[in-house]
């Protein structure tokens, strides 16, 4: 599917969609924890469907109540579990990955096209050093894990994905021995690592950390039963932020912000630098359109899916964007870096690719035309924002929205933007 995206202006009042990272956490310590554990105001989405699907092949029961999950009984380590298909989801697969680690018996895992070109080897080589058999072609999904691992000292290389290590993490206390991790080289995505210690703590395990984003203990222990609310998704924010700054006068975004780690927390700074003007309140946030941006340069390391709502800003920047130090970019469900350079291109932004990042800059020759965005869903909104910009654009795959935000087009049309699916 494809659809036509025309110049638009947006205005009111939107509910930022749930955080996607938190409602994989949750379900998954409170299917290890059950005894009734609850997660409110979850994200319903593809990816987070195929974490409850997972877990209820582990043998977990739960209920699904509007936006709230409640498991009755938690996963079974005794069951034969069916081949597990994760869909498009890294998170889930990785977290998976490292609770068949737990199983005596043979686990299948496995995803759609895009998964399958997603590396999973350094997790394999991890669980394989503490006791799991794990075979793949080419370090990729399909995947089938045997395990169960014992614990005790594990190394991991950190410049891949921070999934691998909350993975590990995740899965340590119910080992026997309990994990000793070291993570090797530059840990990319530091914040999502601070995210899954956040979550263990709630559900009532200890996360030793002896050395931050590089050497933690985790003893063996068991999930304590919990209630856990989802904030916002600043991931989901940053693209109704950056559709504000191209296309808006005045948005306010609702939401539970709280006060959970999330990396993607620092668009709101980048904003500010750029020469944006944001109000954040409890439960608010409101952003004005400013005339022009000031460009400047970015590290991305830690905020990995900000690269997309952040390069299309280029087009309203007075100097460029230089974004580094996010080659893993390149490992989502598409390279991001790749097929940013070669979509924006074509709407007139002037792009040096870098192998870590990108250089953007705005040109006089801004013009409509067809953006192929891959399925995947953050290339699909962002080049959407970017669309409603120049005007006269087709953005292929807007199903893609289901993974992370379910009513991105109904709610942009909603504020004043013009999409339509074809
Ligand atoms: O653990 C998570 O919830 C995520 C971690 C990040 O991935 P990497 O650690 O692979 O960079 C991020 O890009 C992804 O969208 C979600
Ligand atoms: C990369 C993403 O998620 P995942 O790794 O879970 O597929 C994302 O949502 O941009």
């Amino acid at each position: 599917m494809k659809c036509k995206v025309e110049k638009s202006k947006i205005s009111g009042q939107i509910v930022c969609p749930a955080n996607k990272s938190y409602t994989h956490r949750a379900i998954f310590l409170a299917s290890l924890a059950g005894n009734n554990s609850k997660v409110e105001n979850i994200l319903h989405s593809a990816d987070t469907i195929a974490t409850i699907e997972a877990c209820k092949k582990f043998g977990a029961e739960m209920e699904i109540e509007d936006s709230s999950i409640i498991v009755k009984n938690p996963i079974k380590f005794d069951k034969i579990v069916p081949e597990i298909n994760t869909e498009n989801s890294g998170t889930t697969i990785r977290i998976a990955s490292g609770i068949a680690s737990l199983f005596s018996e043979e686990i299948t895992l496995t995803g759609d096209s895009s998964l399958q070109k997603r590396p999973m080897q350094p997790l394999l080589d991890a669980l394989s050093s503490i006791g799991a058999q794990c075979t793949s072609t080419d370090g990729k999904p399909p995947i089938k894990i045997k395990g169960k691992i014992s614990g005790g000292d594990v190394k991991i290389p950190g410049n891949f994905s921070s999934q691998f290590i909350s993975a590990l993490l995740i899965s340590a206390p119910l080992t026997e021995k309990g994990i000793n991790l070291t993570i090797e080289g530059n840990l990319v995505s530091k914040p999502y690592l601070d995210a899954t210690i956040a979550t263990m703590r709630k559900f009532g395990v200890t996360v030793q950390t002896l050395i931050p984003y590089k050497r933690y203990n985790i003893p063996p222990q068991i999930y304590k039963e919990a209630t856990f609310t989802i904030p916002i998704d600043f991931s989901s924010l940053a693209l109704l932020l950056s559709a504000t700054v191209l296309n808006g006068d005045e948005i306010t975004v609702k939401g539970n912000i709280g006060n959970l780690p999330q990396g993607d927390e620092v668009f709101i700074d980048i904003l500010e630098q750029l020469g944006v003007t944001i109000v954040i309140n409890d439960e608010e946030i409101k952003i004005k359109s400013p005339e022009k941006l000031t460009g400047g340069k970015f590290d991305l390391s830690n905020s990995p899916d900000l690269l997309p709502p952040l390069a299309i800003l280029a087009l309203k920047s007075s100097a460029p964007i230089e974004i580094v130090n996010v080659k893993h970019a390149r490992l989502k469900e598409t390279d991001r870096i790749a097929i940013i350079s070669r979509e924006l291109v074509k709407i007139g932004i002037k792009i040096e690719e870098k192998d870590d990042g990108l250089i953007l800059e705005d040109s006089e020759n801004l013009k409509g035309a067809e953006l192929n965005s891959e399925n995947d869903h953050r290339l699909f909104m962002s080049f959407c924002i970017a669309g409603m910009y120049v005007g006269d654009c087709t953005v292929t795959d807007p199903e893609s929205v289901n993974v992370s935000f379910p009513n991105f087009i109904e709610e942009m049309n909603r504020l004043g933007a013009k999409i339509q699916v074809n």
